[in-house]
């Protein structure tokens, strides 16, 4: 019985120096496009997707079954920049399974895991390489990057977990990080 359900066990490697997963077989592809409804200033990012639309995150993955007992993971990279003052941000979700957390290493660059709960509840927690960053169960999560290269983080989360975007694109999460010259800002 078990024998139906082995999986044939397998290494991947990551170049820590330039952050990146070897011989990836899944590669999500975000847009600035992709991200409407998601910045406080709407304008500076329609400006920005008639200026070329240009990339804001990948993320790298060795693709495994999406069931429970699997893990998934794989490298997300955020690209540096603002839209308007706000630094470029993932969309973030919940998991479809509210239950399943999820870990972040980050591996290059600066920024912050913004996190929030359906009550109201916001934590930002900040992340540079070496730094790990645990997304309890019931937290949406949505990097930003507040840097100046890209914001390259090493994730882990259950296989089954999925992703529910929720309130996220109707009311967003309760604080935005903006560039105010040299500074970062938290609101
Ligand atoms: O849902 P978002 O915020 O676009 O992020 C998508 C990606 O982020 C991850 O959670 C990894 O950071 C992946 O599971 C997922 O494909
Ligand atoms: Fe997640």
């Amino acid at each position: 019985m078990i024998d139906q359900l082995l999986m044939e066990p397998f290494g991947a490697d990551i170049d820590l120096a330039e952050a990146v997963l070897k011989d990836y077989n899944a590669h999500l592809v975000r847009k600035a496009s992709s991200m409407k409804g998601h910045y406080a200033d709407a304008d500076a990012l329609e400006k920005l997707i008639q200026q070329g639309d240009p990339l804001h995150y990948e993320v790298f993955e060795k693709a495994v079954p999406q069931e429970t007992g699997h893990l998934q993971f794989g490298l997300s990279k955020l690209q540096p920049g603002t839209v308007g003052e706000e630094f470029f941000m993932t969309k973030g979700h919940y998991h479809e399974i509210p239950e399943a957390a999820e870990v972040y290493l980050c591996l290059r660059g600066k920024g912050y895991m913004l996190m929030k709960t359906t009550e109201g509840e916001c934590r930002a927690e900040y992340m540079e390489r070496g730094r790990v960053v645990y997304v309890p169960p019931y937290w949406a999560h949505r990097s930003v990057n507040v840097g100046d290269e890209p914001l390259i983080t090493f994730y882990v989360y259950p296989g089954d977990a999925g992703h529910n975007y929720g309130d996220i694109e109707e009311e967003g999460f309760p604080k935005r990080i903006y560039k105010r010259g040299d500074k970062v800002e938290i609101l």
